[in-house]
């Protein structure tokens, strides 16, 4: 099911184009990320462009980490564009949970986009399957589980991954739970910002969402893992992670951690 060396190789090849709309925070970082994996990033989110650049990209993520009133209507104005086109969507519901505008402006994109990966934390994704109170700012407050991935996926028609010390990933129908990863992801700001950049590489190349999900969190916390082993802390960890990224051989994905369901 999953060919993690396969659709690499295929990224690598083909460098496809990823439309980011990514908070100010992460946007340098998640850029990095994109390229050290072979895909090619832009970072635009002017109303004035970005129907044009997400209906020619190869896969769209919709990061809604430092939203405005004017980022709202590119959300939409992207997201449509991209629906249209059919270029996969992947939305990232930055502190859902934490504020109201933040929630409903996740809920605007769910009902007016055709968003193909809903991937938040632990926190936000509770919040969005209607239990509050375990998000503070963008942080989850505690682990969500496969059953809340599941009923993410039924609700909004899509993949639903759920980061966290595991992820659960499930498209209503088919999951799998992902242990790699290291505690120490959790100092970096961005980990699940990046993990996104990267998921949305795999889903430019691969039309089937819950393997890219996969092949895209295995990606990311194999190199975690294998540069935590090299960093002193959260700074070189990012820097590490990168060079780990770009370096991926097939022999690193057997320490992939992977349990599928159905
Ligand atoms: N305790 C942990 N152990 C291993 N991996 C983790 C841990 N916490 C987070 N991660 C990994 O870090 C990345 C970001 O996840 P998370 O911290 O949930 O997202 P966010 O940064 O959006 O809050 C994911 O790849 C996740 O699997
Ligand atoms: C700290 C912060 N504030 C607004 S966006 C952002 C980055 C969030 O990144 P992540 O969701 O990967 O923790
Ligand atoms: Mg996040």
């Amino acid at each position: 099911m999953t060919n993690y060396w396969d659709d690499l190789q295929t990224i690598r090849k083909r460098r496809p184009l990823i439309h980011h709309l990514m908070n100010y925070v992460v946007m340098n970082d998640a850029a990095n990320v994109t390229l050290a994996v072979g895909a090619s990033p832009i970072m635009a989110h002017a109303r004035e462009e970005v129907e044009e650049l997400a209906a020619k990209a190869d896969a769209l993520y919709i990061n809604i980490g430092t939203l405005d009133d004017r980022w709202v209507e590119s959300f939409l104005l992207a997201g449509k564009a991209a629906s249209k086109n059919n270029v996969p969507v992947l939305l990232d519901p930055v502190g859902a949970g934490a504020t109201g505008f933040r929630t409903e402006t996740v809920l605007r994109i769910l009902n007016e986009t055709e968003v193909s990966v809903l991937k938040g934390n632990g926190g936000e994704m509770m919040a969005l399957a209607g239990v509050a109170g375990m998000i503070k700012g963008v942080d989850a407050l505690g682990e969500a589980n496969l059953d809340v991935a599941e009923k993410l996926a039924r609700e909004y028609g899509v993949t639903a991954v759920i980061t966290g010390p595991r992820d659960y990933v499930s498209d209503g129908r088919r999951s799998a739970i992902v242990s790699n990863g290291t505690p120490m992801l959790q100092y970096i700001t961005g980990s699940g910002c990046m993990v996104g950049s990267v998921i949305a590489s795999f889903m430019a190349v691969n039309r089937d969402f819950l393997v890219t999900s996969v092949e895209g969190l295995v990606t990311f916390e194999v190199a975690a893992e294998k540069a935590e082993r090299r960093s002193y802390g959260p700074a070189s960890l990012k820097v590490n992670l990168i060079d780990e990224l770009y370096n991926m051989k097939p022999g690193d994905y057997e320490l992939a951690k992977v349990e599928f369901k159905g």
